[in-house]
C-alpha cells in the first residue's frame, strides 16, 4: 500500500488520456488507480497497459465512474462536456479533486460544475500549460495599456480532430483581453466572419479558428492599429505539457478547501 494519491484518468484511450497515463507512470508523487472509458468502448474490461500496446499495468479499463472514483483521490478529465458534468457530480460525491481540461463547455455545463465545486475541489482550465497561463496575464496587461484604436484578434490553430471552436485557450485569452480593456467578452466578441460582414466594429475582440494536420495547439493575440502591430504567440509542440500541468493541479488540490480553481491558482499567478 502507498500513501501517494490515487488518480483516475477518464477518456483514457484519447490523445490526452494516454498522455496522462504516460506522465503518471513517470510520477513519484501520484499513482494511477483507475482508468475510465465510455460504455461500449473496445478498451473496457481490458488491461490498460495492454490496450495501449505495452506491458500490463494491472489496471482494468472500466466504464463505471462511481466505482473507480470511490477508490481515488483525484480525477483527471479530458473528455467531452456531457461526460465532464456527470463526472463533476460523481467526483464531488467521492470527494475527489476533479481536474477538468475538457473544452467546449457551455453556460449550462459551467453552472453544474460550479454547483459541484461546493462539495469538492475542482481545477478547471482550457489550457494547463505554464506558457499559456502566463500569456493570459501578459495579454491582460497589454490590453489595459492600449485603447480601442488597437483592434484585438485571436487566432488559433489545432489538429484536424478537434471538435470545438474557438479553442478553450482562445477563450481564456479573449477573457484576459476583455478584462484588461474593462469590457465583457460576451458583448465584445466577434466570431466566425463570413460574407458581407461590414467593417470591423471598434472595440470588438475577434476570433479565428484554423484546423489542420497534427498541430498540437498554436495561439496568437494580435493587437493591430494604424502603422503597427503587436503579436503575442504561444506554440505547444507536445501534449505532455498539458498532462504535466494536470498532474500538478491534482497534487495542488489535495487537502484544499472545496471550490472552483484554475491553473493561475495552481501556478501562483493569480492576483
Ligand atoms: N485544458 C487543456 O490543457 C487541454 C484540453 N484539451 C481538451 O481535452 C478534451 C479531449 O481532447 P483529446 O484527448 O484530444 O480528445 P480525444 O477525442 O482524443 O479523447 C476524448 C476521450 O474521451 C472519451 N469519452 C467521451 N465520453 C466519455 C464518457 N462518458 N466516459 C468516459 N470517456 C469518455 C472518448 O471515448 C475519448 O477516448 C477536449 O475538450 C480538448 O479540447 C486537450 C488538450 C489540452
Ligand atoms: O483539443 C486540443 O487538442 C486542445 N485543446 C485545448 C483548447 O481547446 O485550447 C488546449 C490545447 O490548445 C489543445
Amino acid at each position: 500500500m502507498t500513501d501517494q494519491p490515487g488518480v483516475v484518468v477518464t477518456g483514457v484511450s484519447g490523445r490526452m488520456g494516454q498522455m496522462l497515463v504516460r506522465e503518471l507512470g513517470r510520477s513519484d508523487r501520484l499513482r494511477l488507480s483507475g482508468a475510465l472509458e465510455r460504455p461500449g468502448h473496445a478498451w473496457v474490461g481490458r488491461d490498460l497497459g495492454e490496450a495501449m500496446g505495452g506491458a500490463p499495468l494491472g489496471v482494468t479499463v472500466s466504464d463505471d465512474p462511481l466505482d473507480t472514483f470511490a477508490r481515488a483521490q483525484a480525477v483527471l478529465d479530458f473528455t467531452a462536456p456531457e461526460a465532464t458534468v456527470e463526472f463533476a457530480d460523481l467526483a464531488a460525491q467521492a470527494r475527489c479533486v476533479h481536474v477538468i481540461g475538457t473544452t467546449g463547455l457551455q453556460p449550462a455545463h459551467l453552472d453544474r460544475i460550479r454547483a459541484a465545486a461546493h462539495h469538492a475541489v475542482i481545477v478547471r482550465a482550457g489550457n494547463m500549460s505554464l506558457g499559456v497561463n502566463l500569456l493570459t496575464r501578459i495579454t491582460r496587461q497589454v490590453a489595459a495599456a492600449l485603447d480601442a484604436d488597437w483592434d484585438i484578434e485571436i487566432v488559433e490553430m489545432h489538429h484536424n480532430r478537434k471538435v470545438d471552436a474557438p479553442s478553450g485557450t482562445a477563450l481564456m485569452l479573449g477573457e484576459a483581453a476583455a478584462a484588461g480593456r474593462g469590457v465583457d467578452l460576451a458583448d465584445a466578441s466577434d466570431r466566425g466572419r463570413d460574407g458581407l460582414t461590414g467593417a470591423r466594429r471598434r472595440g470588438d475582440i475577434g476570433f479565428a479558428a484554423l484546423r489542420g494536420g497534427d498541430v498540437v495547439g498554436e495561439h496568437e493575440v494580435i493587437f493591430a492599429t494604424e502603422g503597427e502591430r503587436i503579436v503575442l504567440k504561444h506554440i505547444a509542440s507536445d501534449r505532455a505539457l498539458f498532462a504535466r500541468g494536470a498532474l500538478r493541479a491534482a497534487l495542488w488540490g489535495q487537502d484544499r478547501a472545496p471550490g472552483e480553481y484554475d491553473m493561475l491558482d495552481v501556478l501562483g499567478l493569480n492576483d
